[in-house]
């Protein structure tokens, strides 16, 4: 089935800000997370950028490979806010094509390409120079559709009571949701 961006979707350039405070890829509270920013595209769509910071190298001075395969994953999650839906990665494939400096940003873009059932298909790149630059990294994902139990049911209690307990998480959850 051909992906279709839900019409409460974020409108095209909105910052889709983090989905939980606490997220190592999108959120403000994590001091050594990536910090990712993205924004709404067109049609089911995303952009986002990420700049690599010391704390995310493996050899000396260049990006360790999962900190940018956990990029391409955010980003690729962050289409959840285009479909309205809660889904997790169920298997993601990277390519590593260049060697990433530390001080690089990142200029990602990813795309959902098919649905079908539960199953969403979701393909990503991430260049370096700028938005048109040379692809550094690439992956192509399957994410399952999930309810928000899961997360309940499966989080360790003290996060999930803490989460539950803010209001402006159980909003985020809420923005995730498809209306009936
Ligand atoms: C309160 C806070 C709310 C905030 C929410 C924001 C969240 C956003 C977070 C974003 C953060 C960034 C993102 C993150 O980092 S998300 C975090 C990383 N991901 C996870 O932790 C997921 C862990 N895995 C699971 O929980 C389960 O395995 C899931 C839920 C994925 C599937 O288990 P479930 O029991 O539900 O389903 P099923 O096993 O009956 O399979 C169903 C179908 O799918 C097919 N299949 C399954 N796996 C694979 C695979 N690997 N390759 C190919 N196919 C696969 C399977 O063959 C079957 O096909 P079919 O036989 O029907 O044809």
């Amino acid at each position: 089935m051909k992906p279709v961006r839900h019409p409460d979707a974020p409108l095209p350039g909105e910052l889709l800000g983090a989905h939980y405070e606490q997220c190592f890829g999108c959120g403000g509270a994590q001091s050594h997370g990536l910090h990712l920013e993205a924004r709404a595209g067109e049609g089911v769509t995303v952009i986002a950028e990420f700049t690599v910071q010391p704390a995310h190298q493996g050899a000396p001075g260049l990006a360790h490979g999962g900190v940018l395969a956990s990029a391409l994953d955010e980003t690729l999650g962050s289409l959840n806010w285009l479909l309205r839906t809660i889904a997790v990665t169920g298997r993601l494939e990277t390519d590593f094509v260049r060697p990433v400096p530390v001080g690089t940003t990142l200029y990602l873009e990813a795309e959902v390409t098919a649905m079908a059932g539960r199953k969403i298909y979701s393909t990503a790149t991430g260049r370096i120079g700028g938005p048109e630059g040379p692809v550094a990294v690439r992956a192509d994902a399957l994410f399952l559709e999930v309810e928000v139990e899961h997360f309940v049911h499966h989080g360790r209690e003290e996060e999930i009571q803490a989460a539950m307990s803010d209001p402006d998480q159980v909003r985020r959850a809420r923005a995730f949701e498809v209306n009936p």
